[in-house]
């Protein structure tokens, strides 16, 4: 694609010095002649080099002065030419969409917002949902994962370039330009720190700001000089939640790192996946990833099967503390099981098949996992605070210990078969009035 656009902007140059003032300085084309490319080998179908001609030169009065000067502008001509200013000013606009779009790894940022926006239902306890408050996480978010992951990219250019899986990504593939990628995250940025701030609350738009800075300025960097990058990258991947069941509380209580927790292990095993399969990549982009010290793989299944099992016992947990029924509990308990099946599976027999096997199951497991935290949701009047914006107060009050214990007598027999897996954890005790 760049030695396309590389044609296509060389072609555009030719045309604008045959086809307009031989005058017009060629210094101008330069900053946006690389991304012109791009528009050129984007737009669908592509703009003719003339257009692209026209819209380099759309605004230099003095030569939209000789034109109309001349007097042989036709009126039909003209409005050939406003449409066809129209059309590149379109084709700018999906070509600029799109880098925007790449920049913010939009499909990624918007699991992220999924799973802020699932930390912000769990985090409002009894109360009513607030659908704008709701929204104005969602989008501050997005912005805020959208800056960091433009952030990335603008670190990462010769990394990526050296590398299949994102050399075509907007700044390597000189799509963009740095500048304006910079600028672009920057908006982005502080947009998603003040609506934060403004619409919910410090703590959350504080949250956010700093993981911000964690995947920017630690993570990234990390990732080419040791392994412990994907572990520092799993406690970045981990705080959207929690800023979202800040932005709904103002608080944050042992119920809130329950998806957090469950985000930080499922990322080992789905960051271990990748880096197996992506190896030689990973080599070549100058990332010490540890699958590259782990020749053999085994180091990295046990370590991903270690992770799995770490979920296990979060449903019980998260039933224990009020914040599911208990069929959450079993359901989450199955799904853990089956990821660290397809772990155990690797562990035994490492090939690129049960790396990819792995990969896959990581993928369904998170959206399962938060559709069900949502759908059992107990609504929970009794969050035990830890970290409040004033100050630290962990306590538990007896009225939510008895609360929880009735919760618990509701449902006996499926809380039994949930714990039966797990005889270190505390037994269900069942409340009989
Ligand atoms: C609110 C807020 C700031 C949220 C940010 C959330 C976020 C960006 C999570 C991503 C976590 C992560 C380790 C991604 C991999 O990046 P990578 O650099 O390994 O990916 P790459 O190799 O594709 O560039």
């Amino acid at each position: 694609m760049w030695r396309r656009s590389a044609v296509f902007c060389f072609s555009s140059r030719i045309s604008v010095s045959s086809s307009s003032s031989s005058s017009l300085p060629n210094r101008r084309l330069i900053p946006w002649s690389r991304e012109l490319c791009a528009v050129n080998s984007l737009s669908q179908p592509p703009l003719s080099s003339e257009s692209t001609a026209k819209l380099a030169i759309s605004g230099d009065r003095s030569d939209a002065n000789r034109v109309f000067a001349s007097g042989t502008v036709a009126a039909t001509s003209t409005a050939g030419e406003i449409s066809s200013r129209v059309a590149a000013a379109a084709g700018l606009g999906h070509h600029y969409a799109r880098c925007y779009w790449e920049l913010s790894k939009a499909r990624l940022s918007m699991l992220v917002v999924a799973t802020s926006g699932t930390g912000y239902i769990l985090g409002t306890g009894n109360a009513a949902i607030s659908f704008p408050g709701l929204c104005y996480t969602c989008a501050g978010t997005m912005m805020i994962a959208a800056s960091a992951n433009s952030l990335n990219q603008i670190f990462e250019i010769s990394n990526d370039a050296k590398m299949k899986r994102t050399m075509q990504r907007p700044l390597p593939s000189g799509r963009i330009s740095v500048p304006h990628a910079v600028a672009w995250a920057t908006i982005a940025g502080a947009s998603g720190a003040c609506l934060l701030a403004s619409k919910t609350n410090m703590m959350a738009a504080g949250l956010a700001s700093a993981n911000l800075a964690l995947y920017a300025f630690v993570y990234t960097p990390l990732k080419q000089l040791h392994p412990i990058n994907t572990w520092v990258g799993a406690v970045v991947g981990a705080i959207p939640p929690l800023l979202g069941w800040a932005a709904a509380s103002g608080q944050i209580s042992f119920n809130s790192m329950i998806l957090p927790a469950a985000l930080y292990f499922w990322q080992i095993p789905h960051f271990m996946a990748l880096a197996y399969l992506c190896r030689n990549d990973y080599a070549a982009g100058g990332y010490k990833m540890l699958s590259l010290f782990d020749p053999s793989g085994k180091r990295i299944a046990a370590v991903a099967l270690r992770n799995c099992f770490y979920m296990v016992p979060l449903g019980f947990i998260a039933y224990d503390w009020g914040l599911t029924s208990s069929w959450f509990c079993v359901e989450s308990t199955l799904l853990t099981l089956a990821i660290a099946a397809t772990a155990f599976s690797f562990y035994r027999d490492r090939t690129m098949q049960k790396a990819r096997k792995m990969f896959h199951a990581s993928l369904l497991f998170l959206p399962v996992f938060m559709s069900g935290l949502l759908l059992h949701r107990v609504s929970n009047d009794n969050q035990q605070p830890v970290l409040e914006v004033a100050g630290l107060s962990i306590s538990a009050s007896d009225d939510g210990k008895s609360q929880r214990r009735k919760k618990r007598s509701a449902q006996p027999p499926v809380a039994y078969a949930s714990a039966a897996p797990f005889p270190f954890l505390p037994a269900p005790s069942f409340y009989s009035p």
